[in-house]
C-alpha cells in the first residue's frame, strides 16, 4: 500500500500545473538572483541604509515610481540584507513595513511599528491594540525602539495616503529631539505620486526628502526576464512557448508593470488548472489578463459606497459612447442623475458628486485634472477613467443594487446594433 492510499479522496494531492505557486504570490520576496534590472536602484537604497550596518542612523529616502516597478521589492530586499549584515557585528536592525493605504492615521502607524519592534521581555512594556492615546503610543514606541533595536527601518508604502505628515515629522527627528537615546530610525517613503513632497510641510520636507529615487517602468524584455526567473513556479513543460512573451507584452501595454505580469501569469495557471488543462496556453493568458484587471479594479472600489459606484458608472458610459476621454464634472453629473433615477437612488448634489469624484481620484480609480494645470479640484475639473470601460462596467455590475443597469445596457446595445424591434 502506498503512502497516499489512506488519504482523504475528497481532496487533491498533486497539482498538475504549479510546482510552487508561492513564487507568484505578491507577498513573496524573491532572492537577489531573481531580481532583474534594478542594480542601480539597489545600490542607491544600500547607500542610504549603509550606516545601519554599524548601528548608526541611516539616511531617509523617498522612492517614486508607477505600480509594479519594484519599489517595495527593492526596499524590502535591501533592508533584509542590511539586517543580516548587521547581525554579523551584533548590531540589531529591525524593520516595519507599513501599508499606509490601510493604516493612514498617526496612532495606527506608531502602534504598528511599536508592536513589530517590541519584545516585552526586553522592554518591559506591552503595546495594546487599543485603549491608548497617540501620545502614549509614541512613548511606548520610543521605549521599544531603545530597548529592542539598534536601528529601526520604517518602510512607509503608499506614503501619500497618510492623513497628515505629523508622524513623518516625529519619526524623522526622533534622534535629533532626543526621543530615543540608544537607537536610531531610518525612513523609506514609497509613493507613485511624484509630486508628493510638494504637499509636505517645509519642516518635514527639509528633514526627509534629501534623497529621492525614481523607478521607471520595465520594458517588455525586462518583463520577460522577470517572468523567466519565476518559470519554476510551474512544472516542466506546462507553459507553452508563447505564454511568457505574450504575458510580458500585455503587461507592458500601459506601462511596464511587473505586478500585473506576475498576476496574469499566475491567473493563467489557475484558469488552466480549473479547466483541467495540463498546459497553459495563450488563450488562458488572454482570459487571465481580463480577470487580473477586473480583480485589481475590484480591489480599488471594494469599499466605495453605491452612490460612488453610480457616479463611476456614469463616467464609464460617457467614456464608452464618446471619442473623448476626459469629462467635466457637470457632464458626469447630468449622466449620474439619469442613472440615480433608474436605480431609485436619492440624487446627490453636484457638490457632493464633485467630492466623490475627488475621492476616487485619490484612490487612483480615476484621474482628475483642473482645466489648465494641476491636480483637479472644484467645479472645473475634468475626469478620466483609468481602466478599460468594459472591465469597469463588469465589476460595477457585480453590485446587486446596480444590476438593473445591466438590462438597460443590453437594450441600448441591441438598439445601436439595429437588432431592436422593427417598426
Ligand atoms: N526587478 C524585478 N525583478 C523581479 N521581480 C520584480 C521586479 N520588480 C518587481 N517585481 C515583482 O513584481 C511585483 C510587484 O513589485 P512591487 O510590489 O515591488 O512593486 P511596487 O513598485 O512596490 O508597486 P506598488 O506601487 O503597486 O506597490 C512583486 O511580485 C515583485 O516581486
Amino acid at each position: 500500500m502506498s503512502a497516499n492510499d489512506d488519504r482523504d479522496p475528497l481532496f487533491r494531492y498533486d497539482d498538475p500545473v504549479f510546482a510552487d505557486e508561492r513564487l507568484l504570490e505578491i507577498t513573496h520576496l524573491p532572492g537577489p538572483d531573481r531580481i532583474v534590472g534594478r542594480d542601480e536602484q539597489m545600490q542607491r537604497v544600500a547607500d542610504a541604509l549603509n550606516p545601519a550596518i554599524f548601528g548608526s542612523e541611516p539616511n531617509h529616502l523617498f522612492i517614486f515610481g508607477k505600480t509594479g516597478t519594484g519599489k517595495s521589492l527593492i526596499s524590502r530586499s535591501v533592508t533584509k540584507r542590511v539586517i543580516s549584515e548587521a547581525r554579523r557585528d551584533d548590531v540589531t536592525v529591525k524593520y516595519a513595513f507599513i501599508d499606509c493605504g490601510e493604516q493612514n492615521t498617526e496612532a495606527s502607524v506608531i502602534k504598528t511599528i511599536a508592536q513589530i519592534v517590541n519584545e516585552p521581555d526586553r522592554s518591559g512594556i506591552s503595546v495594546p491594540d487599543r485603549g491608548l492615546g497617540t501620545g502614549d503610543y509614541y512613548k511606548r514606541l520610543w521605549q521599544a525602539v531603545d530597548h529592542c533595536t539598534d536601528v529601526t527601518i520604517v518602510i512607509l508604502d503608499e506614503i501619500d495616503m497618510l492623513e497628515d505628515d505629523e508622524v513623518l515629522r516625529k519619526l524623522s527627528r526622533a534622534g535629533e529631539n532626543r526621543r530615543i537615546s540608544d537607537s536610531s530610525i531610518g525612513i523609506i517613503g514609497i509613493s507613485n505620486k511624484i509630486d508628493f513632497p510638494d504637499h509636505l510641510s517645509e519642516r518635514v520636507k527639509s528633514s526627509l526628502s534629501r534623497d529621492e529615487l525614481v523607478f521607471s517602468p520595465y520594458d517588455a524584455n525586462q518583463l520577460v526576464e522577470i517572468l523567466e526567473k519565476r518559470r519554476d513556479a510551474f512544472h516542466d513543460g506546462v507553459l507553452s512557448d508563447d505564454v511568457i512573451p505574450l504575458t510580458a507584452a500585455l503587461a507592458a501595454q500601459e506601462h511596464g508593470d511587473a505586478r500585473k505580469a506576475i498576476d496574469i501569469l499566475r491567473n493563467a495557471g489557475r484558469i488552466a488548472k480549473k479547466q483541467n488543462d495540463t498546459r497553459v496556453t495563450a488563450e488562458h493568458v488572454r482570459d487571465a489578463k481580463e480577470k487580473t484587471e477586473a480583480d485589481r479594479f475590484n480591489e480599488l472600489i471594494e469599499g466605495s459606497p453605491q452612490q460612488a459606484k453610480a457616479i463611476l458608472y456614469a463616467l464609464t458610459l460617457l467614456t464608452e459612447n464618446s471619442s473623448e476621454k476626459e469629462f467635466p464634472t457637470k457632464i458626469i453629473y447630468n449622466q449620474y442623475k439619469e442613472i440615480a433615477r433608474q436605480l431609485d437612488f436619492d440624487v446627490l448634489s453636484e457638490r457632493r458628486v464633485q467630492e466623490i469624484l475627488q475621492e476616487q481620484n485619490f484612490l487612483n480609480v480615476i484621474q482628475s485634472e483642473r482645466e489648465g494645470r494641476g491636480r483637479g479640484r472644484g467645479a472645473h475639473a475634468k475626469h478620466r477613467l483609468l481602466e478599460n470601460p468594459s472591465i469597469v462596467k463588469k465589476v460595477l455590475l457585480r453590485d446587486a443594487r446596480l444590476a438593473p443597469l445591466e438590462d438597460a445596457d443590453a437594450a441600448d446595445r441591441e438598439d445601436s446594433a439595429g437588432t431592436g424591434p422593427q417598426p
